[in-house]
């Protein structure tokens, strides 16, 4: 049997962590959690006990057992993945899943179940725990098995494997030796099967409604540069799609395409390489996608059907598991009704699911970097046939994160040089060095194409900045999120622990929350996503890993709880909302103390925007004007092609090299 082949099953009997697990999990001990309270629909309206304010009996699950309040959960959900409710794990007492080993050492415990859903079915009795739910320290903790009353097999799952050496080294090129090879670090495999994607025609083709400044977007500023660019298209009709392309489009609500699709598709069908900057919510998606699969079309992709090694045509990478996989939608999409298959790999999932994914067929492979790097290392993926690389959030794959990465996979045997494939790069924000480093992958004559200013943020989002101090923000935040109501609202926050701990809050406060960060179980991360597009929870507690890409509809405020570090973050936060047309409201907490280093770039990026900058914005921007290292990584943002020689901010003192924008250094990305 291969090496990847041994996670097919979701059980996960030989699976050990943490010596303890068993002994306080087991199928009995189960039920005895049934008493607890949970108001499984109601919950978030509980009183404080209801979010474990009183869990965390000390030191339950010790002895190197600590793991064990991920015993919580059992089952397995409708796709053969061990139903677990991490809840506990992430919100209570991250020291959980460290996984030191050691003893066990009381954490806040349970509240997640409280607030963030239990699972699917729901009917585990073990989600539904008040209280409790500890984080011991012990063990790279508590994968648990038993069975239940009805002879379900039950674990506590995963708890513990995310320890800290995976968050440092789950990065790009920091993977270093604790790359276990698999997508995954050192740690047990993981079993997490994602549910497959729709099937209904609605459903694939269900539709992000254009705003009233859609077309507006016709009066943006666009600029081409490189030598003889193709003429843009002003309608789908001359992107002489073939007609079940141009049926998929229609079904999708597209009736005009936005300027980046207008120049894009035109410059990508002539063959050309390309580097394109659009605002977020623009339609970068559909400019790469349509010419690509018109190309599949006309050149007759081989009909997708197993065989041992597969040799996609396209290559898709970005950098956030939820980003890639709604690519990966978009081009299920695109391409309903054709032979060409896309496929999906990333990482928090299994990698036999994943690997057997591709082996039934794959023209075009979407993938996160390391996912991606180890189905190619593992022999199961050719890439003599690639004529497209696509990244998408190209100058976050090209910073220090994912950089090497990308070296990898562009000298990965058998990759077509770049003279021989087209390479194709997308982003709503290219800082200068990055430009010049994207440059390395594309041909010489590459296009550069702006819709507006490059980093600009999408001026149907109203920003407010406000003064706070550290201490009032969470007041603050109470206030919004009271004024604003059952509108869906994403609140960014710098560290995983903050979302943890602000989602506690809100929850305490009886506002539905959930949260995603890159402590959560994939599943946990998708079951976060989907609570917050259906409506379940409202509003969404966010580290930078939710920043980029994400497309959500009726997200009609962001709020930046902490400010990130570099503008084009912000930027990509705050483009969130105000997507396709739609407005959209942006409220940032200014703390002077850590963001004052950001107001100058703050200020650019208000005005450039057409937005009210507040005076004393101004003045602290002003009076940080000169010092030195007040513009970090991401403050430069070109008004051009680099190649142009500059940005707009040249008076800058010298940048340092192009670095990871994540918000924290151990975020886990992909
Ligand atoms: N021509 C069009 N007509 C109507 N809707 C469109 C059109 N093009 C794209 N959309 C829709 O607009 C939304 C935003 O598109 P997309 O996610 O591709 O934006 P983006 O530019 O990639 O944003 P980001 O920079 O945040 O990644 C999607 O829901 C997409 O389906």
């Amino acid at each position: 049997m291969e090496n990847w082949e041994d996670d097919q099953s979701p059980v996960v009997s030989n699976v050990t962590f943490g010596n303890a697990a068993n002994s306080w999990n087991s199928g009995s001990q189960h039920n005895s959690f049934k008493s607890m309270t949970y108001d499984e629909e109601s919950s978030w309206k509980s009183d404080s006990s209801g979010f474990g304010t009183q869990g965390g009996n000390r030191g339950r699950g010790s002895r190197g057992g600590g793991g064990g309040f991920r015993s919580f959960n059992s089952g397995y959900d409708n796709h053969g993945n061990a139903e677990v409710d991490r809840a506990i794990s992430w919100n209570g007492g991250r020291d959980g899943f460290i996984g030191r080993g050691g003893r066990g050492r009381g954490g806040r415990g349970g509240f997640r179940n409280s607030f963030n859903s239990g699972d699917e079915n729901d009917s585990h009795d073990s989600f539904k725990s008040g209280r409790g739910g500890r984080g011991g320290r012990g063990g790279r903790g508590a994968f648990q098995q038993g069975s239940d009353g009805e002879g379900r097999r039950h674990l506590g799952g995963g708890g513990g494997y995310r320890g800290r050496d995976e968050e440092v080294f789950s990065k790009g090129s920091q993977k270093g030796d604790k790359e276990k090879g698999d997508g995954e670090t050192a740690g047990p495999k993981v079993n997490y099967v994602p549910p497959p994607p729709p099937e209904e025609v609605d459903s694939i083709f269900s539709q992000y409604a254009t705003g009233i400044n859609f077309d507006k977007y016709d009066d943006i500023l666009v600029d081409v540069s490189g030598s003889d660019p193709p003429k843009a298209i002003m309608t789908f009709e001359e992107a002489q799609l073939c007609e079940t392309l141009n049926r998929n489009v229609a079904k999708s609500g597209y009736v005009k395409p936005t300027p980046v699709q207008k120049h894009g598709i035109p410059i990508i069908s002539a063959g050309r390489d390309l580097m394109a900057c659009a605002q977020t919510g623009s339609g970068k998606t559909a400019a790469f996608l349509l010419p690509i699969l018109q190309r599949l079309m006309n050149d007759g992709a081989a009909a997708s059907k197993f065989s041992e090694v597969q040799e996609p045509e396209v290559i898709i990478v970005a950098p956030t598991r939820e980003l890639i996989n709604q690519i990966y939608l978009e081009a299920r999409k695109f391409a309903y009704g054709t032979c060409v298959r896309p496929v999906v790999v990333y990482g928090g999932t299994s990698t036999g699911f994943a690997i057997r994914e591709v082996l039934k067929g794959c023209n075009v492979l979407c993938g996160t970097p390391g996912r991606l790097l180890d189905v190619i290392g593992r022999g199961k993926v050719g890439l003599s046939k690639i004529l497209y690389l696509v990244l998408d959030e190209a100058d976050r794959m090209l910073d220090m994160g994912f950089e090497p990465d990308m070296r990898k996979l562009v000298n990965s045997p058998g990759m077509p040089p770049k003279e021989e494939r087209q390479t194709l790069m997308f982003s709503a924000t290219y800082p200068e060095d990055i430009q010049r480093l994207a440059a390395d992958l594309l041909k010489v004559d590459y296009l550069f194409l702006a819709v507006g200013v490059v980093g600009g943020a999408c001026s149907d989002v109203e920003q407010h900045i406000i003064q706070v101090t550290q201490y009032s923000k969470r007041e603050q935040l109470l206030d919004l999120l009271k004024a604003t109501g059952t509108e869906r609202t994403m609140v960014f926050v710098e560290t995983k622990r903050s979302a943890d701990f602000i989602a506690t809050f809100l929850c305490q406060e009886k506002v539905p929350t959930t949260s995603i960060h890159g402590d959560r179980e994939q599943r946990e991360r998708e079951k976060a996503l989907s609570d917050f597009r259906t409506g379940r929870c409202p509003v969404l507690v966010a580290t930078s890993v939710a920043a980029r890409g994400l497309d959500i509809e009726h997200v009609q405020h962001v709020v930046n709880f902490d400010l990130p570090k570099s503008i084009d973050e912000y930027v990509h936060r705050i483009g969130r909302t105000g997507r396709c047309g739609n407005t959209g409201k942006a409220v940032s907490f200014f703390d002077p103390a850590p963001d004052t280093p950001l107001a100058r770039s703050l200020v650019k990026v208000l005005s450039g925007a057409q937005q009210e900058v507040p005076s004393w914005l101004e003045e602290i921007a002003f009076s940080a004007h000169g010092t030195t290292g007040f513009n970090p990584h991401g403050n430069v943002f070109a008004s051009c092609d680099s190649r142009r020689g500059g940005s707009f901010m040249k008076n800058q003192a010298p940048q340092p090299p192009a670095q990871s924008t994540t918000a924290e250094a151990d975020e886990d990305w992909e």
